[in-house]
């Protein structure tokens, strides 16, 4: 008989998007990411570079308020939408997360950007893909990351949305030039 392969590939494909703009940003996303990774019913394929953008509100860019870390993950999952939704909601409120203002300052923040490419808008707990993720370049440059021919579905190819996006981003380069998500807001691995 043939050894079975060790992780058989029975999900389907996610994409996450991290945000944090309080706190130890670079820990709290890496901790976020540790957490997902403990779950049994993801794997967490692919982590971007963590990029700082400055915080958008609903009245536009707020150089004023703390900037944001955003990372994007790869995920395979064998969640349907509305647990993999229960499941990050899970890590945030395990790390801190208060819901009170609209794009509120926060600890973390974890949006499903994609879900095996589907489209649906009919359930507002959750749409698909994120309905704001075309025109936010901190969702859209680190996607290219790890998937530069990702397509967001319903929208097109993310290199061409990113290329419109007019949110800045910036790749993070803590002191030691370690910009990747696995490493802390000092740059240790
Ligand atoms: N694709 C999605 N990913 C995450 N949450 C979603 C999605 N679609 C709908 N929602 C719903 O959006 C609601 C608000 O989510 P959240 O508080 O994270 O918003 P936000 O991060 O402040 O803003 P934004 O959605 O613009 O990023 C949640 O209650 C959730 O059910
Ligand atoms: N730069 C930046 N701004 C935001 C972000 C974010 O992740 N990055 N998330 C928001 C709500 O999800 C609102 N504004």
């Amino acid at each position: 008989m043939r050894p079975r392969p060790e992780r058989l590939r029975v999900g389907v494909p996610a994409v996450l998007a991290f945000g944090s703009n309080l706190g130890d940003r670079v820990a709290t996303i890496r901790e976020a990411l540790r957490l997902l990774a403990d779950d049994p019913g993801l794997r967490v394929e692919a982590v971007s570079r963590l990029y700082e953008t400055p915080a958008l509100k609903p009245e536009g860019i707020d150089e004023e308020a703390p900037a944001y870390l955003n990372a994007v993950a790869l995920v395979n999952t064998i969640l349907d939408p509305l647990a993999l939704l229960a499941a990050v909601n899970q890590v945030e409120d395990a790390l801190g997360r208060v819901r009170e203002e609209r794009w509120g300052d926060r600890t973390i923040d974890i949006d499903i950007v994609d879900y095996q490419g589907i489209v649906a808008d009919d359930d507002p707990r959750i749409v698909l893909p994120h309905p704001r993720a075309h025109e936010r370049a901190f969702v859209l440059v680190p996607w290219l990351d790890v998937d530069p021919d990702a397509v967001l579905p319903g929208y097109g190819p993310v290199a061409a949305l990113a290329a419109e996006a007019t949110d800045p981003v910036t790749l993070y380069e803590p002191g030691d030039g370690n910009a990747d998500a696995g490493a802390d807001e000092d740059g240790d691995a």
